[in-house]
């Protein structure tokens, strides 16, 4: 019988910050399907940020092994690099480029054709809303326009995964819903979402599959329906604090 590879395989991950054992990760095991729209929660601290830089290769896990589409992470970079888009929580983008600037830099970066950087640019300028200020610098742009900017460079090169590290953070309604419904419709293309996010409203319109994790352990993981159902939780917030309880985590 022909096997089928996940998305995202996570093996005995091992991890520790040097001098920091707040989020350690010992023998961690995690996998995404292709396809899933997975959800990654947990309080301050808890280890997502770190974990997400695992899985996209930007931190060296100590142990263990991460494969996206079934290539390891670690030495096939190259590789794996245009098979997934990344969408960090601090932007990453070049402020004094315009939009259009940026998405040629970064689609040259992916590799990819002129023409293809140019119809990608012109696509993703219109489905983010961006044509009008396409020549402007990004420093001028409000908060949610950057995070549009940001959106639309991390998947140029239309990769089969996207990790998405807070990508609605301090963004407006208009905002939230337009980078929501375009990553739905990525996802009923074939994209594998990976996301993470403290809204968690917005999480359960996203995501069909939670992982919550706590203190560097993952202590949940399971389609968003069948956790609701087993912990008796109406939705995503009261099952996150069902799983991770009410004390703030303030530890330093
Ligand atoms: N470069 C670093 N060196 C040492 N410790 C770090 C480093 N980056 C993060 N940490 C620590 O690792 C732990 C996990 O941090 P991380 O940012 O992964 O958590 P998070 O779940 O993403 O939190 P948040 O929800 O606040 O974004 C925290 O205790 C943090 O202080």
């Amino acid at each position: 019988m022909e096997s089928v590879v996940s998305a995202v395989h996570i093996s005995n991950l091992t991890f520790r910050y040097p001098g920091n054992d707040a989020a350690s990760f010992t023998d961690m095991n995690l996998q995404v399907n292709k396809g899933d729209r997975f959800g990654l929660f947990g309080p301050n601290g808890a280890g997502k940020t770190t974990l997400m830089n695992i899985m996209t290769g930007l931190i060296k896990a100590d142990g263990g092994t991460v494969a996206l589409n079934g290539v390891k992470v670690d030495g096939h970079k190259f590789r794996v690099n245009h098979m997934f888009g990344f969408v960090p929580q601090d932007f990453s983008l070049y402020q004094e480029l315009s939009p259009k600037e940026n998405l040629e830099f970064f689609g040259a970066w992916y590799g990819l054709d002129r023409q293809t950087i140019k119809q990608r640019t012109d696509e993703l300028l219109t489905v983010m809303d961006l044509q009008d200020v396409r020549n402007k610098q990004v420093q001028l742009f409000s908060g949610g326009m950057k995070r549009r900017v940001n959106l639309a460079i991390g998947v140029i090169h239309n990769p089969s995964i996207i990790f998405l590290d807070e990508p609605t953070v301090g963004v407006d309604v208009q905002t939230r819903h337009a980078i929501v419904n375009y990553l739905l419709e990525l996802n009923s293309k074939g994209t594998t979402l990976i996301y993470t996010s403290h809204q968690l409203s917005e999480a359960q319109d996203l995501c069909n599959q939670v992982a919550m994790m706590d203190q560097g352990k993952i202590v949940a993981h399971d389609s968003l329906d069948n956790l609701l159902h087993a912990h008796e939780q109406e939705d995503l917030e009261a099952l996150f604090l069902n799983l991770t309880g009410k004390k703030f985590r303030d530890d330093v």
